[in-house]
């Protein structure tokens, strides 16, 4: 690549509607970079991540990924995106390799939909679930497999895309920590191979070694950006527990304390 700029964000707010969630982003990633992206729940992470899709509108700035306007279908097409929910993967009836096969649609050519299921991209399909680790699970239906074996399947769906950019919100969430591990080193492979991550994540420890840079969002605007090593411990410690826009939670009502011996 000669250009090592992949997402280049210039004064950058999204939201929705009338609101705007996030607002004066300047971000520059380059090639290659682990970026982790921390902050409280409701600050907006999944809003820049959606931002950069193109699925949430683009309020003021200017945003390119792979030096195109975003939502542009040479920068979606290169991204990977792993979704925070897999409500998709709970709805639709089909199998885990199914929801794989559709990482193909953007290397297939409208015209000829039927090479979908090619036999490269049935390989590749079976090559994405047995680097995820659900080589045997292939023809299950996705809706039975558990909430981790869903998320893996929807990043074997971006690895399947074969993407240069990977936009993960929560990855290990609900993987058990021997999966987290499987992850964390297809996520090494896919960096050697010259992939860019930007990873959303409130679980910093399991992605450590891989991380290169920690942005913090907070309060819909980045308050941090630099090696994880340079954030505040206060800063990441605020990622865990404060909300952004919720009133502190009020204290449980003995009512809902189990009670030694009484009824219940
Ligand atoms: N589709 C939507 N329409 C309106 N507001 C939304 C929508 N999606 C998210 N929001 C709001 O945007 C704010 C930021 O949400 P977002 O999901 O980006 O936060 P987050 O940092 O990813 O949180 P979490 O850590 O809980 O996943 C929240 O107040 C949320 O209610």
């Amino acid at each position: 690549m000669s250009d090592p700029t992949v997402i280049e964000l210039r004064g950058a707010a999204f939201g929705h509607e009338d609101r705007t969630v996030v607002s004066d982003i300047d971000l520059t990633v380059r090639q290659g970079e682990v970026v982790a992206v921390l902050g409280p729940n409701g600050a907006g992470k999944s809003t820049l991540v959606k931002g950069l899709l193109g699925l949430v509108e683009l309020q003021a700035g200017s945003a390119r990924v792979l030096g195109s306007p975003i939502g542009s279908r040479p920068a979606h097409n290169g991204i990977g995106y792993v979704p925070q929910r897999h409500t998709l993967a709970s709805a639709v009836k089909a199998t885990a390799a199914e929801i794989v096969t559709m990482g193909r649609t953007v290397r297939t050519p409208w015209w000829a939909p039927w090479r979908i299921r090619s036999a490269g991209n049935r390989a590749i399909v079976r090559e994405a679930l047995a680097v995820v680790g659900l080589g045997t699970l292939a023809a299950h239906d996705v809706a039975t497999l558990s909430g981790g074996q869903q998320r893996r399947v929807l990043i074997a769906r971006a690895l399947a895309s074969r993407p240069e950019v990977f936009l993960m919100d929560e990855p290990t969430a609900g993987v058990d920590r021997g999966h987290q591990q499987v992850l964390v080193a297809v996520m090494r492979r896919l960096v050697e191979r010259g992939a860019t991550l930007v990873v959303v994540t409130h679980e910093l420890d399991a992605l450590a070694d891989l991380v290169t840079r920690a942005v913090v969002v907070s309060g819909g605007r980045i308050s941090h950006d630099g090696p994880p090593e340079e954030i505040a411990p206060h800063a990441v410690d605020h990622t865990h527990h404060v909300g952004e826009d919720e009133p502190p939670p009020s204290p449980v009502p003995t009512t809902f304390l189990p009670t030694t011996g009484g009824p219940r």
